[in-house]
């Protein structure tokens, strides 16, 4: 039987109807302040909360509840004579009832500018006590901190005159969970505040359910797309999804490939990926150039690809785009015609995303392996003309120097072992994935064909042995950007040399697995 019940809540939704009708039902409310308040002008009873500590509530709010006569309430076991004995003589009453929310913390830290003093105010103490006392004894109190909660709640005590054992150890797990996440956002919050090391001891992430996913990478394994809490600004989860069926596991996982690598370029920019590697990619003076170099870099693997661009989307180029399958097309904007004629596809998912040239500063990447986790900074330093190290005989040209750092971004985001062949802004050959470096090289000038003459070559990392800047000359590559740092450098270099094509180094290497 739920007879006692205490409410302080900070989000007041839907709180009115459910103190009501708990009232209703005969449960007598302890509240709070603000909450008392709000529950009284609605002409429900309230029993103030200093009436059952015989405590003002104090110092800003910072002491409200905390205090025996409802810790004892709370945590006293219904089943144990001594506890109840204990209260008798105590003169303290059970609680049957805990609906609590917390403090905005997270809203607060939110806000453009927040002080850490106004941060430090929104810790909630009070709320996570009640919570945590009341999920711990959830075999005699009902722990309600979801509004989402309330009807359910609602519905069983009319059902069966109480909250069941088996919801209220649900709820009791909830809470849990909550406080988890609660107190995991401080944490993060004051370790960073604090400047302390980057990589903590004890590891407490925490992430918020974006959506349910139909299945996992397939359709055995079950997914769910969880979002970092304090991060929207240019995210995949913040887009607006226009048009098309929703996203899988494997369509969030190949536009996140895109849009990192189209985070790279400012100049109008066009990424097609396919199963997270990108298959071809353009840029332009306009997005009409930067999406046809890119269908045109690899017209084979665009089928059933995901494309982002990060300027408005015209119509031109969305009547080129329907004119084959594609997956998803994710761009900042479309023109009004340019929607009109994509959304004639039905199944094409049309992403809009504000911000999408947005590059967090700092960002990390987790990896699960066996019983743990792996966490790495992400890749992004940047790579520019100033740190070009010539090391051929014969040096590259303005050109080739641009195409070549063209390239060099591409192939920074291509799993390795990663060769690129580009020339004017396009890839014309990506070699994805192979366990060699000479198999990537073959690949990727096998998909140049005929163009691979007079482009330029990027490799991820170094060249073990002469064989791929051999193959790069014979067929016709005019220059190659590689980090260099191999004991056999100088076996690359010669090659090159005789050849007579320029070859430079950038001292980074970039390998993605
Ligand atoms: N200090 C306390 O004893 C305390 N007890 C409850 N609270 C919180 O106070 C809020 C409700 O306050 P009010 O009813 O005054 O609007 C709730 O979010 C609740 O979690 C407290 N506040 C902070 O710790």
């Amino acid at each position: 039987m739920i007879k006692r019940a205490i409410i302080s809540v900070s989000d007041k939704t839907g709180i009115i109807d459910f103190a009501k009708k708990l009232y209703e039902m005969g449960v007598e409310i302890i509240s709070t302040g603000g909450t008392a308040k709000a529950l009284s002008d609605a002409g429900i009873k309230v029993i103030p909360i200093t009436d059952v500590t015989g405590f003002p509530e104090c110092l800003d709010g910072r002491v409200k509840t905390l205090h025996p006569n409802i810790f004892a309430g709370l945590l006293a076991m219904k089943d144990r004579q001594d506890h109840m004995e204990t209260l008798k003589e105590l003169k303290i009453d059970t609680i049957d009832m805990v609906v609590v929310n917390l403090y905005p913390f997270k809203k607060t830290i939110e806000k453009e500018g927040i002080l850490l003093e106004e941060a430090i105010e929104n810790i909630d103490i009070g709320g996570p006590s009640m919570l945590r006392a009341a999920a711990k004894n959830y075999k005699d109190v009902a722990v309600i901190t979801d509004p989402m909660d309330y009807d359910m709640v609602l519905a069983e005590m009319k059902e069966y005159g109480t909250v069941t054992d088996k919801t209220r150890f649900k709820l009791a797990a909830k809470v849990f969970n909550h406080t988890a996440h609660y107190d995991a956002l401080i944490a993060n919050y004051l370790w960073d505040k604090a400047g302390m090391e980057k990589y903590p001891q004890l590891l407490t992430l925490t992430f918020e359910k974006a959506q349910d996913l139909r299945y996992g990478e397939n359709p055995h394994q079950d997914a769910a797309y969880y979002k970092d809490p304090l991060k929207s600004m240019g995210m995949l989860h913040n887009a607006e999804q226009l048009n098309g069926k929703e996203l899988s596991y494997n369509n969030i996982n190949d536009a996140n490939a895109a849009l990192e690598l189209l985070k790279e370029f400012n100049e109008p920019a066009c990424i097609a990926v396919k199963h997270a590697n990108p298959c071809a990619v353009g840029i332009g003076e306009d997005i009409f150039e930067a999406y046809m170099k890119a269908y045109e870099g690899d017209p084979v693997s665009i089928f059933g690809g995901i494309v982002a661009l990060n300027e408005e989307v015209d119509a031109k180029t969305a009547e080129e785009m329907t004119k084959i399958f594609l997956e998803i097309i994710i761009a900042p904007s479309y023109s009004d015609e340019a929607l009109g004629i994509l959304k004639q596809k039905k199944n094409l998912r049309i992403l809009k995303l504000d911000n999408i040239k947005f590059r967090q500063e700092k960002a990390y990447e987790l990896k699960r392996v066996s019983g743990g986790l792996l966490i790495q900074d992400s890749d992004h330093v940047d790579f520019s003309v100033e740190d070009i190290k010539y090391v051929t005989e014969k040096k590259p040209t303005q050109e080739q120097i641009k195409d070549m750092l063209f390239a060099w971004k591409v192939v920074k985001h291509v799993k390795s072992n990663a060769i690129v062949i580009a020339k004017n802004g396009k890839t014309l050959g990506i070699g994805p994935g192979q366990t060699n470096r000479i198999w990537s090289a073959q690949m990727s000038i096998d998909r140049a064909g005929e163009q691979v003459k007079g482009a330029v070559m990027a490799s991820d990392a170094f060249f073990p042995f002469a064989d791929v800047a051999e193959a790069a000359a014979n067929a016709g590559i005019s220059a190659i950007i590689q980090p260099g740092g191999s004991i056999r450098d100088d076996d690359s270099i010669e090659a090159c040399n005789r050849a007579g094509i320029a070859m430079i180094f950038t001292g980074m290497r970039h390998f993605k697995h």
